[in-house]
């Protein structure tokens, strides 16, 4: 009997596995045959759980690029696939690796089959849920090895992986580092934003990782802007197919998207902003800078002068779990502000976004098309503004040179707001945002002279002192690039080499840092280094890092006198701050000592004898140092006479007394403001600390989430006069045009605090 029924589910599984077998063999046929384009997934040869689980997410219809591109990527064969921003290129590379990974009965035993390299974390991530959600009822593991995660976890899942998703950098790593990653078995790979995984930000990784694999591949490039034939020379691709859907349309950017620019002076770009934010309260908005430190700056600002929506930001320097908790809550909110760098430029797929607003121009064209299409994805709508300095205007001859239809607005005069004074009296407050403020302002500068295209961006040209004055800051800081640089190219010139080869050179240098960087963050640090890189002292650190400009003007003036009479030395560099110089003491010849000569039996006995020594040793003198620093006799300073000419002992003992009174006085009410001022830091700190224990905090130094709300935190400190008052401002802007559809959003029911929050500060406001 039970052999009997052993039997049957023996024979049972042995039938399973026939029509098993079958089911693959007519997949194969049918995916070898297949060469019509359909609009359905359903039409398409894939495995039943591949159309299950597409069923489940809602995908039914198939976009242009995935219609051209999936059943030719089934067959195995190379392909180069470029089509417009949100239009399906994720589905288009994911669904063919996990289909031809079913059909050769990849099992979790058979290694890596697929790597899937994206170039920042969050499209990686984002890339990863995607497989997952249609990979679900397949047995494959899957991965996801990007930088900020748990290194050693990750190492430890790898050898068991089939498919990995990942960041160039940190898959280097691996290779390099864990023994167990073996790559040999490898039957995809998948390039997405290939342009920029293949540029020279990540040369020397991705070269370093393709000489690592195996040749014999199928190899799949996808991008919404255009791959250089150069750089697809290196990926060795087997006679590749080219799948462009969108290369005969009018517009590279959606169809759907309003593009709009405006002139606008740097000085004015952040009352600019803001006034754009409190005019579109209810929207979903995406704000890009050039660089971390003027988001950072951006946004404590912004937050303290509640614009009365919730305010995010997202940049390369926060730590990965803000990055992800930050890029999560965008994702799920109605309407807020995300104010960026281009980590989010490229791939991020954050639902129903109105606005794209760049308040930095963009490097190239390609990183306009990227950064736009952020907004009007998969068949929505949306809207984007470009901020250009007058002396930027020769990017629009670049937009309309590559398709990018774009029309002028100008802001009305009546709508136009200042928080120059806001700034000011922020940044007064605080030193630590008069801080951030100096770095924004040196990273900025610093973005602009390291851009390429040296037509469009004109460092020379920047009002660096109207920017300062516009950010709150005291003054302008020192630009010490700027300097180096024009020191530099002086030398350069007088070794016969011109100015603009000196600057290429440092440009080049600074394109070597940024390759081992994740992304386009690396461009990060105020600093630039001239051409030779120099080896730099902690002290040289701190002096940068602390109050630039205030205190590197200190440091120079403590240069200059620790190093006033030193011997002149051409190899004089910052990392002589504290090495003792030879400083020349010289006294007058006949203060000098003596030389004690051993010429005598006599002399030599005596000069073992310390005490008899002494008598060689002229009489000692007592110095003192006079203001200037001199020294001078002690005696010589005053004698009798001289004092009595200021009046009589009597006298000069009362003004002196009085003097020092005075003095007493003035510190004692300065010490008075400063306990003054900590009591109040005090009660400060400790009202973020009862906001932090109810769910509000929100630190300067931490990287966290943050809101319009935030800003509540400082109302019992006066900040009063700092909140701009909300107007209900309608429109904001003119155009030559009629009025574009702004598609705005009607407000939701509020899901969290901060939309409450913002919801009732809005009413109360009366937006
Ligand atoms: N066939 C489909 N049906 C419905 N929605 C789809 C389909 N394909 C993709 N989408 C949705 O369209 C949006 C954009 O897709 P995706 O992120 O793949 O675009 P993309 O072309 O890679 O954009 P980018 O160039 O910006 O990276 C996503 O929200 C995705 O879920």
């Amino acid at each position: 009997m039970a052999r009997g029924s052993r039997n049957r589910s023996k024979e049972s599984r042995s039938k399973k596995r026939q029509e098993q077998e079958q089911e693959l063999q007519d997949l194969e046929e049918r995916v070898s045959s297949f060469s019509e384009v359909v609009d359905h997934f359903e039409d398409l040869p894939l495995s039943q759980p591949t159309k299950s689980a597409l069923k489940n997410a809602h995908f039914v219809k198939c976009t242009d690029i995935q219609k051209k591109a999936i059943y030719v990527a089934l067959k195995g064969r190379d392909i180069l696939g470029a089509a417009k921003t949100g239009s399906g290129k994720t589905l288009a590379f994911l669904i063919p690796v996990i289909e031809n990974l079913y059909r050769r009965k990849w099992t979790p035993y058979d290694g890596l089959g697929a790597l899937i390299i994206s170039p920042t974390r969050e499209l990686a991530m984002q890339t990863f849920e995607t497989l997952v959600k249609i990979g679900r009822l397949h047995s494959f593991s899957a991965g996801l090895i990007i930088g900020g995660n748990d290194y050693k976890q990750e190492r430890d899942r790898l050898s068991r992986m089939n498919i990995l998703v990942c960041t160039p950098g940190r898959l280097l790593q691996h290779m390099d580092q864990a023994i167990n990653f073996d790559t040999s078995s490898l039957q995809m790979l998948v390039l997405d934003e290939a342009d920029r995984i293949l540029d020279m930000g990540f040369r020397k990784t991705l070269d370093a990782i393709i000489t690592s694999l195996p040749k014999k591949r199928q190899t799949m490039l996808f991008s919404a802007t255009q791959t250089s034939v150069s750089d697809l020379a290196r990926l060795s691709l087997h006679d590749p197919d080219y799948i462009s859907v969108h290369e005969h349309a009018d517009h590279v950017t959606p169809d759907n998207l309003n593009q709009f620019y405006l002139v606008a002076p740097l000085p004015e770009k952040l009352d600019i902003l803001f006034g754009f934010i409190k005019t579109h309260l209810k929207l979903k908005i995406i704000v890009f800078f050039s660089s971390c430190k003027q988001v950072r700056f951006a946004f404590e600002c912004f937050k303290r002068l509640r614009p009365g929506v919730p305010l995010m930001h997202l940049h390369g320097k926060q730590k990965q779990a803000s990055r992800t908790e930050i890029a999560a809550k965008f994702t799920s909110t109605k309407n807020a502000v995300l104010l960026c760098t281009d980590i989010v430029a490229r791939g991020l797929d954050f639902p129903a976004v109105d606005w794209v607003v760049q308040v930095d121009a963009p490097e190239d064209v390609q990183t306009y098309i990227h950064r736009v299409g952020r907004t009007a994805r998969f068949e929505r709508g949306g809207n984007a503004l470009l901020m250009l300095l007058p002396s930027e205007e020769a990017f629009l001859k670049r937009l309309d040179s590559k398709k990018v239809p774009i029309e002028r607005i100008n802001i009305k005069e009546g709508k136009k707001t200042s928080i120059r004074n806001n700034l000011q009296a922020l940044c007064f407050k605080d030193p630590d945002l008069k801080y951030l403020g100096q770095k924004a302002f040196i990273s900025y500068v610093r973005s602009v002279f390291l851009l390429k295209d040296k037509e469009v961006f004109k460092v020379d040209e920047l009002p660096t002192a109207e920017f300062a004055d516009a950010l709150g800051l005291p003054g302008t800081p020192r630009i010490k690039f700027l300097e180096n640089r024009k020191s530099n190219a002086s030398i350069k010139k007088k070794e016969g080499k011109t100015a603009l080869e000196a600057s290429d050179e440092e440009e080049s240098a600074s394109d070597d840092e940024e390759e081992a960087s994740d992304a386009s963050e690396s461009s990060e640090e105020d600093e630039v280094n001239s051409s030779k890189r120099t080896i730099r002292s902690k002290v040289d650190r701190m002096f940068e890092r602390k109050n630039q400009g205030i205190l590197a003007e200190h440091r120079e003036k403590l240069l200059e006198r620790s190093f006033s009479g030193a011997v002149a030395s051409d190899s004089d560099s910052d990392e002589d701050f504290m090495r003792l110089k030879r400083v020349s003491h010289d006294l007058d010849d006949e203060k000098k000592e003596k030389p004690f000569l051993i010429d005598s039996k006599r002399k030599e006995k005596v000069a073992t004898h310390k005490k008899t020594l002494l008598k060689y040793r002229p009489n000692p003198e007592k110095l003192v140092f006079d203001e200037e620093g001199n020294a001078v006799p002690f005696y010589a300073v005053n004698n009798e006479d001289t004092f009595l000419k200021d009046g009589a002992v009597a006298e000069q003992i009362t003004s002196h007394l009085q003097k020092e009174r005075e003095a007493l006085t003035q510190a004692d009410l300065q010490d008075k403001e400063t306990v003054r001022e900590k009591r109040r830091e005090k009660k400060r700190i400790r009202k973020e600390k009862e906001r932090a224990a109810n769910g509000f905090a929100d630190d300067i130094d931490k990287d966290d989430l943050g809101s319009g709300n935030d800003s509540a935190a400082y109302e019992s400190e006066g900040a009063e006069e700092e909140a701009v008052p909300v107007k209900k401002q309608k429109k904001w802007f003119q155009v030559d045009e009629p009025e574009v559809d702004r598609n705005i959003v009607e407000t939701e029911m509020p899901t969290t605090l901060e939309d409450q929050e913002a919801l009732a500060l809005r009413l109360l406001e009366g937006a």
